[in-house]
């Protein structure tokens, strides 16, 4: 029997640790170009096409060609306004309406007129908040208590209906487009729902807002404008969390915690551009998962999260990664021949090390991994994350080295050669997880310019949309 590991050679490991804004990365464990990659970051960086790309996301920009719009995501969290963005005082203008609500929803729940916040959407338009709300839930203060609607389904009904008095609920539509099929049908079902319970037509509009880029079509669902929250068709639905799409969380926890989330991003936003390096960490992570893909032919990444306040966050990222970079084509026309996005999925460690890690130690495939570690010492009084973290720091050694074992068989041999990168956060905050998502954003992005993808449209999406019309008619 060989007992070499096949692999070993192409590795070549960097031990270092770099940092951006409140996040650590460990790259000591994962595989970096070997001189078969195409380009090394280096070059890119020095690639006016590539440079030009990323600093346009900070300003004015038509980087949606295919849908001939430009991106504006970073305005919305653009706090200290650093960038010049022509949509920034319309920003502030919503932003403005938006707070007058809140503060009139957390009036009215203190005198018991409401209870939850039912929030109907899919998609991008709830990813986000399902995240941050999952993620802040157990330890930070909630007014009220929340749902997220999020697929056409009895079960829905039936859930707000056993727990909630529904007269006590504010459910928001949040829907960019206001057509999507799902969003649209739950919330005629729950209008139904109110028009029975009130026996008048004219009063279920209280229990509901809208937030959509389209505020005709919200008013002729019977909304008047004082309840429709406004985004612009500029916000793709992955990138929207930061625009009323997460005002929700403003009704849920409070508008400074929501706040928190803004400014942290806003930090990782600073970070990114004013370090247009190859020390930037941002560009080091998203190349690294380039070479995964172009020399090492992975075909899936997982991001796992040793910490239950993430489970969602396989989730959002695999729509923000496979929606955004699942084109095998660039932006100008040209077709691609390599994968340009992994399979993206995960979940929480240590319940994933039970499942389908069996397959990441042993399977024929090699799987990039990202682990993601909270050291949470503050709300840990009997340091569970200290047990977390331990397993986490040996399934990264198993991976990368292996065990090889004399005279035992094969199904005993564990190769290693399986690259593996630490992600670390001091605390779970809305600070910290503002500046999570937005690092995961700037990989994207990153990803999208090594390859010149358009990260913005969605067009096989589309496409499902579309026949469906057409069988309906
Ligand atoms: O916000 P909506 O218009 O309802 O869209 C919700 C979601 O629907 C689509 O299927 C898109 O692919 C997503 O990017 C979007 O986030």
């Amino acid at each position: 029997m060989n007992l070499s590991m096949p692999n070993k050679s192409e590795i070549i490991s960097e031990h270092r640790n770099v940092s951006i804004a409140d996040i650590e990365l460990d790259f000591s464990l994962s595989k970096l170009n070997d001189g078969k990659v195409d380009r090394s970051l280096e070059e890119f960086l020095l690639d006016e096409k590539f440079i030009t790309g990323i600093k346009s996301l900070f300003g004015d920009n038509k980087l949606n060609l295919s849908e001939n719009r430009s991106e504006d995501h970073i305005a919305l969290r653009d706090l200290e306004e650093n960038y010049k963005f022509s949509i920034a005082e319309e920003v502030k203008a919503v932003e403005v309406k938006q707070s007058d609500f809140i503060k009139q929803f957390h009036n009215d729940v203190d005198s018991g007129l409401f209870e939850a916040v039912i929030i109907l959407g899919v998609g991008g338009s709830t990813l986000g908040i399902s995240l941050v709300a999952q993620a802040l839930e157990v330890n930070f203060d909630t007014s009220v208590d929340y749902l997220v609607v999020d697929n056409v389904d009895s079960f829905f009904v039936n859930k707000v209906r056993k727990d909630y008095d529904l007269s006590k609920c504010l459910f928001v539509i949040s829907s960019k487009t206001f057509t999507t099929l799902e969003t649209m049908t739950m919330a005629r079902v729950f209008k139904d729902e109110l028009i029975t319970l009130k026996g008048s037509k004219s009063t279920w509009q209280s229990n509901f807002i809208a937030i959509t880029a389209n505020e005709s079509l919200a008013q002729d669902f019977g909304l008047e404008k004082k309840r429709v929250f406004r985004f612009w068709d500029s916000i793709s639905g992955r990138f929207s969390i930061w625009s009323a799409i997460g005002m929700p969380l403003d009704l849920i926890f409070g508008s400074e915690t929501h706040l928190e989330l803004r400014k942290g991003a806003a930090k990782l936003d600073k970070e990114v551009i004013e370090n247009l390096s190859i020390e930037n960490s941002v560009f080091q992570y998203a190349y690294r998962q380039y070479v995964n893909l172009k020399v090492f032919d992975s075909k899936a990444e997982a991001i796992v999260a040793y910490d239950s306040s993430l489970s969602k966050l396989s989730d959002y990222l695999q729509q923000l990664y496979m929606e955004s970079l699942g084109k095998a084509y660039t932006s100008e026309g040209e077709q691609i021949l390599q994968y340009t996005c992994p399979l993206i999925f995960g979940g929480v460690g240590t319940n994933d090390q039970h499942s389908y890690f069996q397959l990441l130690h042993q399977g024929k495939q090699v799987i990039p991994v990202t682990f993601i570690e909270v050291k949470n010492k503050k709300r840990d009084k009997y340091n569970l994350q200290g047990v977390l973290n331990k397993n986490l720091s040996a399934q990264r050694k198993a991976l990368f080295e292996g065990r090889l074992q004399e005279g035992k068989p094969l199904c005993r041999q564990f190769y290693g050669g399986r690259p593996n990168v630490k992600l670390s956060m001091e605390e779970l905050t809305p600070f910290t997880l503002g500046q999570l998502m937005a690092f995961y954003e700037h990989v994207v992005f990153a990803l999208s310019q090594f390859q010149q993808v358009n990260c913005f449209d969605q067009w096989g999406v589309e496409l499902g949309k579309e026949l469906y019309k057409e069988n309906q008619k």
